[in-house]
């Protein structure tokens, strides 16, 4: 069975620039994507979200599968998952990889990092700390 792989964001990023075919999804919730900022040119697809915050692995697949495809070449695509911190798009990485995805890769610092010493994320890591390119609204 394929492993789930993990970058740090500026590896992440790179694979993003060599691969124009390879997306990025957010699986953080709805109110982390919108408020909290999200990576440019990602799709948003929460892993679990209100008002249960339980994964639902049916729901997730299909709408990632909606976005790929169905056929063989969809589940070849490079994907890779970012969230908070790594824990969410690790889970849901090997989702994928048990359901017949092949080439899926996850951000394993997340969007805010790693909690420092003052339990405050943002100092330490992630792709926002790491100077890669988001936005917020
Ligand atoms: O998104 S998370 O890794 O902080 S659970």
């Amino acid at each position: 069975m394929n492993q789930l792989i993990e970058y740090l964001p500026k590896k992440a990023f790179e694979r993003l620039q060599v691969n124009q075919n390879a997306i990025l999804i957010d699986v953080r919730c709805e109110a982390e994507n919108k408020f909290v900022g999200r990576p440019i040119e990602c799709i948003f697809i929460p892993w679990l979200d209100d008002p249960d915050w339980k994964p639902n692995e049916g729901k997730f697949i299909a709408a990632i599968k909606r976005f790929v495809g169905n056929k063989n070449n969809g589940l070849e695509r490079e994907i890779i998952l970012i969230c908070r911190s790594g824990y969410r798009s690790n889970d849901a990485g090997k989702c994928l990889i048990e359901n017949g995805f092949t080439n899926v890769a996850h951000v394993v610092s997340g969007f805010e990092g790693g909690l420092d010493e003052n339990d405050q994320r943002g100092n330490l890591n992630g792709w926002r700390h790491n100077g890669m390119p988001w936005l917020q609204c």
